[in-house]
């Protein structure tokens, strides 16, 4: 494949120091165990099928005609966003030697919930920098920062390709319907195709009707990895270290792990990089098994910790309340709401904080379940007794006390 800078290409040697050579100096092209790095097709484990069948509902753009949008599901780690971003940056470039202009735009919606937040990433997103102040962070309004989208689609590009990850965070699907519907709606000429990405499966359950129907049947679902692909997608990774520096044994032990993990390949990358880190503070040549355990902690932290970012605070509470009965109940791991309201609010008075009402600590007790921090279940009392939601920490507590509050 041409135009594919990420791979192959040699850093600049006036920053490789840095770059590689920090402490220990194991790695020696880092960038492959970064979470954001796109690999080359030859690096991608799997999923040819999936990016065949992508490539397929994209491809009409260009040639200029209406494309399909489409949903891509699966659990976390399994290469929707992969996917989805390898796609777009081959069907850019295919554009560019057919002199057809492709513009392509990736927006998490995890971190960009509302409808001006969406319209204006993707605004500033496809276009460059100087012209990204047509989209400043504030002062016009939902409706203008769509005009001026509109404007910039049918004056710059052939075709348009948006891939919105994490779209069931959105906090409702207006801009899906109104994204997905532009060319139909008289909005644009230019044909604008969306990928949606969801690890909720039943996330189209909660779409509204008009907007399902654009998206037809599109969807894709994305399996968990096996150990063996995990072992593969790992060993392709094994470059980023210096020769000699992965003992043997590492990859195999971490994939290992990240299938019993749900198949999770982004549980495993990170595991690597963090090894590395591991290596070079200290100042290790080499990587063996036993290191494998004291960086899985520190990477499990660092995406729980991803996973509260931007969260309320009293969120991240609620989440220690748990954590803390969990680790004080070693025979327990189920605990009832009442229980964690208890402990909720013994943690606030004791830390100084004004505890919330409890009704408001049940909704926080459902995001952090619809967020798999937790799992919730209903438990029935006895005949004629009612009811009661129990929950269960997915996570070592332990891993919570490195949260910072
Ligand atoms: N088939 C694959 N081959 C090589 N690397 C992969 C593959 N699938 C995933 N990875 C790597 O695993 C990490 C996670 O992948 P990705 O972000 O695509 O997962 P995802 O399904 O979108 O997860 P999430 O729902 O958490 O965003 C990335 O670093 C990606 O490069």
């Amino acid at each position: 494949m041409e135009n594919r800078s990420q791979d192959g290409e040699e850093e600049d040697p006036l920053f490789a120091d840095t770059l590689n050579k920090g402490g220990g100096g194991v790695f020696q092209n880092r960038k492959l165990v970064d979470i954001d790095y796109i690999p080359n097709e030859d690096r991608i484990v799997g999923r040819s099928d999936q990016i065949q069948q992508v490539a397929e509902e994209i491809a009409p753009l260009l040639t200029g005609t209406p494309a399909n949008s489409i949903l891509i599901f699966g659990k976390t780690g399994t290469g929707k966003s992969l996917v989805a971003k390898h796609v777009m940056e081959r069907l850019q470039s295919e554009g560019r030697r057919q002199e057809t202009d492709i513009g392509i735009a990736y927006v998490n919606c995890s971190q960009t919930t509302t409808t001006s937040r969406v319209v204006r990433n993707i605004g500033q997103n496809l276009c460059t920098e100087e012209a990204a102040t047509n989209f400043p962070e504030r002062g016009i309004s939902v409706d203008e920062y769509y005009e001026r989208l509109w404007r910039l689609v049918d004056d710059q590009f052939d075709g348009v390709v948006i891939t919105l990850d994490e779209v069931d965070m959105l906090k409702d699907d207006n801009p899906l319907m109104i994204l997905s519907r532009a060319g139909e709606s008289g909005s644009v000429e230019t044909p604008i195709s969306i990928i949606g990405i969801s690890n909720k499966i039943n996330y189209r359950d909660q779409m509204n009707q008009r907007t399902k129907s654009s998206f037809g049947h599109r969807e894709f679902v994305f399996d968990p990895y096996d150990a063996k692909q995990l072992q593969e997608i790992l060993e392709n990774r094994r470059d980023a270290f210096k020769e000699g520096v992965l003992e043997q044994g590492v990859i195999p032990r971490i994939a290992a792990l990240a299938a019993k993990e749900h198949g999770d390949a982004r549980k495993g990358v990170e595991v690597l990089k963090y090894l590395g880190q591991y290596a070079e503070q200290n100042n290790k040549s080499t990587i063996a098994e036993d290191d494998i355990d004291q960086v899985r902690e520190i990477a499990e932290a660092e995406r729980l910790q991803d996973l509260l970012a931007g969260l309320p605070q009293h969120t991240r509470y609620v989440v220690i309340a748990i954590a803390l009965l969990t680790e004080n109940n070693p025979n327990e791991d189920w605990f009832r709401t009442t229980q964690i309201i208890d402990a909720y609010r013994r943690f606030c008075s004791r830390e100084g904080y004004d505890a919330l009402s409890t009704d408001r600590v049940r909704e926080l007790l459902d995001e952090i379940a619809f967020l798999e921090i937790t799992e919730k279940e209903t438990q029935h009392s006895g005949k004629g007794k009612g009811t009661f939601n129990q929950h269960r920490l997915l996570w070592k507590p332990d891993v919570v006390e490195h949260i910072n509050t």
